[in-house]
């Protein structure tokens, strides 16, 4: 199966059709924010669901129900996708979780009017090609990576789901709506003590957090107890979408695991670009 098969092409980005349609962007695209919604922002494989697990212990003071009770899409749904508009997400009480994978260019009009929150996490650009060509390979809705170097290409050059990392990381340290905007590395979350990560989200968010409970949260979330939460490590999804029995979706969730895939002369050329396409970024990344 081939993009044109599998993606449709959404203001010059492919995104998955199984999980995007005409209506589902439609409904993205209408949305209404509200001033104190919390809105994780990140390219697909960058901590998504880690900062699933993270927002909604931290903004319930600890609470752990509905981690354990409610799918990571259900708890903190995308807003593109066909589930959005099921959730009557209208009738939530505030404040509101939500997620998206979209560009700051694509954000609905009542983002910029109204300003919500933002956790913009993002992570090394080479951590997020390998574990996506894990990720293409056991779901049935993205086209099969084939091999390595193609894929490498095509990730470069944006030609994957939700288009190119470097337009996505530079479109959203570039927003206008700073501080409204929270930017946070995977890196960080993994090498520094998690604690420290739940405790910056918590005052961005004007939550006050004992050290206990900021510890029990952290606790929670650390990668071998996600792996458990059935509400968490998508298995319940059919294996015909997702086949999990070839790689798990928690799969190592390690720093610098691209040196198991990447050859020194494919690293020395995914460095070279990621250096002209970010030569105007000022932000100090954590894997630099
Ligand atoms: N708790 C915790 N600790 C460390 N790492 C974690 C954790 N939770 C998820 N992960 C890792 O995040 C990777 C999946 O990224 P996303 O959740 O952004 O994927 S997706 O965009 O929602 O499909 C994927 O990375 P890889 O292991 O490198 O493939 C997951 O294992």
């Amino acid at each position: 199966m081939t993009e044109a098969d599998l993606y449709i092409l959404y203001k010059g980005v492919y995104v998955p059709k199984a999980v995007h349609t005409p209506e589902s962007l439609k409904y993205y695209e209408e949305f209404t924010f509200r001033p104190d919604d919390v809105i994780i922002v990140t390219y697909p494989k960058s901590g998504t669901t880690w900062m699933q697990e993270i927002l909604p212990l931290t903004i319930s003071g600890g609470d752990p129900s509905s981690v354990e009770t409610l799918p990571n899409w259900d708890r903190v749904p995308w807003l593109e996708e066909t589930r959005a508009s099921n959730l009557n997400l209208e009738e939530r009480p505030s404040p509101r979780m939500l997620t998206t994978h979209l560009h700051y260019s694509m954000m609905p009009p009542s983002f910029f009017q109204v300003k919500p929150k933002v956790i913009y996490v993002m992570r090394n650009p080479k951590d997020v090609f390998t574990s996506s060509y894990h990720y293409y390979n056991i779901t049935s809705f993205l086209v099969k990576p084939g091999p390595k170097s193609e894929f490498l290409q095509k990730f470069l050059d944006g030609k994957v789901i939700f288009g190119s990392w470097f337009d996505h990381v530079k479109g959203w340290l570039n927003a206008e709506e700073k501080q409204h905007i929270m930017y946070i590395s995977y890196e960080e979350m993994i090498k520094q003590d998690l604690n420290d990560s739940v405790s910056r989200i918590a005052r961005f968010l004007g939550i006050n957090l004992n050290p206990e409970v900021i510890k029990k949260i952290a606790d929670k979330c650390l990668f071998e107890n996600m792996k458990n939460n059935p509400m968490s490590n998508y298995s319940v999804v059919p294996q015909e979408f997702m086949d999990q029995t070839k790689c798990q979706f928690l799969r190592k969730g390690v720093v610098g695991d691209w040196k198991n895939l990447l050859t020194p002369e494919e690293a020395k050329h995914f460095d070279a670009v990621f250096k002209e396409k970010m030569k105007d970024v000022k932000y100090k990344f954590a894997w630099d």
